[in-house]
């Protein structure tokens, strides 16, 4: 019987032909495995990644029985990487649609509040597992000196974290990255991005470089859920009365010009110090009380409404003068410390500051602040600017903003180019008071010669007081006996009595002739004598005769008058 095979139903598939030059030719293909995704899909979630495809091929190779575990691992894998995509589409579209975010550039005064703020209240007191830690620019509250010159009326010291302890040694902030904290019942996102110093464009180097991906680099992100930015504005706000709270009896130095590290694009540097006592400056307490009172009325809110209504610019100004050493400097910061806000110092003659950079300057300056500007008359402003000088400082300016710091004080040393000022003095005045110049600061010029400066700079509503820092008179030499010899003598040495020491001042105040030495080289004469109040009255003589000025009993200055103080309309009126 003739039997009949049935025709086979398997179908005889063509091999697929691969290129000559494909170099896993000879390599075997992994076979599908039953039970897990199709083998199609693991190949195509792998091709994303070209490693995930040879090292699937290499395994097969040496072990062919152990594919099936193999696959599942790396079906695993192509898995997840073909998911992170998707997670991040979506968390992109969470954080749109249901959040709020802030971005504030580290170099702002808002991003240091926040930054202590979070060093304190969430990197130190929540026991993080990283933290920037930084000694540099801050003084060690914990020495005697820090100690001494920070403790306030309250007889608080120092920086205090929650706990009531000092955060001395060093200062704490969170390092780059993300960290979740909750204030209250909401959470934050804090997201520190680092990053270098680049050329946001050509010639306008700045620390707000961005980076590939379009985000502002060196920047604090702060994110929370919500639909609009209240939220977020409390928390900057809350951060900035925490730090005014808890940082009594320190001031935040900032400066700006001559120094390696401004790269000159609108950037303030910043050093914390501890505030100086405006009793520890001499001078006349009837000028130095007028001062305060001004200053303090000026930033009541009586007096913001009183400008307010009047339509006038809510601006104050200030002209301290006279001789090197007498004060001027260390006035405005004690003033500063005294109206509890920042110093911002500008050193114009440093040949780094032009007119555009000054006016950033100003955009830069927070609302409530004393910005000084040191030596204004030697910073060669000048009133007639050629369009040839205008250009070659433009040039100067743009060749030295694109090279490394010391490149340029190379270049300058041997040019000969030190120190020479590319402001014009109406760059100066509309950074000063131009439409777009911050209002609330407090404005302090200092000057040796107050005849060189242009009458444009100086006329009331720029300056509103004009005060004299001259030579030490004798009530001066009194209370700077008693803060360097008197106040040390009566702590250190029991022998010494109130009423012999007050004895000693009065007697050294009568050997120092009035109106002829600087409060500076009085106080480096009495550094010398290191407490002792009976080696100062000793020597005091004997230094009076060696460093008496030829031609003295005369001022350098034109009124031969300890300090006084032009009044408002520029009437000079001896105190
Ligand atoms: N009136 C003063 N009271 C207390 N200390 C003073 C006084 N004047 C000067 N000194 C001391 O002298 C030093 C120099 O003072 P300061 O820098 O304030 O002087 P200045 O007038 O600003 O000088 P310059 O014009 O050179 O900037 C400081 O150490 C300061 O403590």
């Amino acid at each position: 019987m003739e039997t009949r095979t049935p025709p086979s139903t398997d179908l005889v598939v063509a091999a697929p032909v691969r290129p000559v030059n494909d170099p896993l030719q000879t390599w075997p293909e992994p076979v599908d495995t039953p039970g897990i995704l199709p083998r199609h899909l693991i190949r195509q979630a792998s091709s994303r990644l070209p490693f995930l495809e040879i090292l699937h091929r290499l395994f097969y190779r040496i072990r062919p029985d152990t594919h099936n575990d193999l696959d599942k691992v790396l079906a695993a894998i192509a898995l997840y990487s073909a998911a992170v995509p998707v997670y991040k589409y979506l968390k992109d579209f969470a954080v749109w649609a249901f959040t709020v975010q802030i971005t504030i550039p580290e170099h702002d005064p808002a991003a240091k509040d926040v930054l202590a703020w979070m060093g304190s209240e969430v990197i130190s007191n929540r026991r993080s597992r990283s933290a920037m830690i930084t000694t540099e620019g801050s003084q060690q509250f914990e020495d005697n000196y820090g100690r001494r010159l920070m403790i306030g009326p309250s007889g608080r010291v120092g920086h205090r974290n929650m706990q009531g302890t000092v955060d001395n040694e060093v200062s704490c902030s969170p390092p780059i990255g993300s960290r979740i904290f909750w204030v209250g019942f909401r959470p934050y996102l804090f997201d520190r991005v680092g990053g270098s110093r680049g050329p946001v464009h050509p010639g306008i180097p700045s620390n707000n470089h961005i980076d590939a991906s379009g985000r502002l680099q060196n920047a604090l992100t702060i994110t929370t859920l919500g639909w609009n930015l209240e939220p977020l504005r409390n928390f900057v706000v809350r951060c900035h009365e925490w730090k005014k709270a808890n940082m009594t009896g320190t001031t935040t130095v900032y400066f700006a010009g001559g120094n390696t590290y401004d790269y000159g694009g609108g950037q303030w540097q910043s050093i914390s110090k501890p505030v100086r006592k405006l009793d520890t400056i001499d001078m006349d307490e009837s000028v130095k009380l007028d001062l305060v009172r001004d200053a303090e009325y000026y930033y009541s809110e009586q007096s913001k409404q009183f400008f307010a209504d009047c339509g006038i610019p809510y601006r104050r100004g200030y002209l301290f003068y006279g001789p090197p050493g007498t004060g001027k400097t260390s006035f405005s910061a004690a003033l500063a410390g005294h109206l509890g806000c920042d110093i911002y110092h500008i050193n114009l003659a440093s040949g780094d500051i032009t007119d555009g950079k000054l006016h950033n300057l100003f955009l830069g300056l927070p609302q409530k602040c004393v910005v000084v500007i040191e030596d204004i008359d030697s910073a060669g402003i000048g009133r007639e600017v050629t369009t040839e000088t205008k250009e070659e400082a433009a040039d100067v300016d743009l060749a030295e903003s694109m090279m490394p710091a010391q490149w340029r004080e190379r270049g300058r040393q041997a040019t000969g180019h030190k120190g020479r000022s590319l402001i014009t003095l109406s760059g100066l005045l509309n950074a000063i008071d131009g439409n777009a110049s911050q209002e609330g600061r407090l404005l302090i010029l200092t000057s040796n010669n107050p005849d060189a400066l242009d009458t444009a700079l100086t006329r009331p509503g720029r300056v509103d007081k004009k005060v004299y820092f001259g030579n030490m008179n004798k009530s001066a030499g009194k209370s700077i006996f008693m803060r360097l010899i008197g106040r040390s003598a009566l702590a250190h040495d029991a022998v010494f009595s109130m009423a012999y020491i007050e004895q000693c001042a009065a007697e050294f105040a009568e050997k120092v002739p009035a109106h002829t030495f600087t409060p500076a080289q009085v106080q480096n004469f009495l550094q010398g004598c290191r407490g002792d109040p009976i080696k100062a009255l000793a020597e005091i003589d004997a230094w009076v005769a060696e460093s008496r000025p030829t031609g003295v009993g005369m001022s350098s200055s034109p009124v031969s008058n300890a300090t006084m103080v032009e009044a408002e309309e520029g009437e000079v009126e001896a105190l």
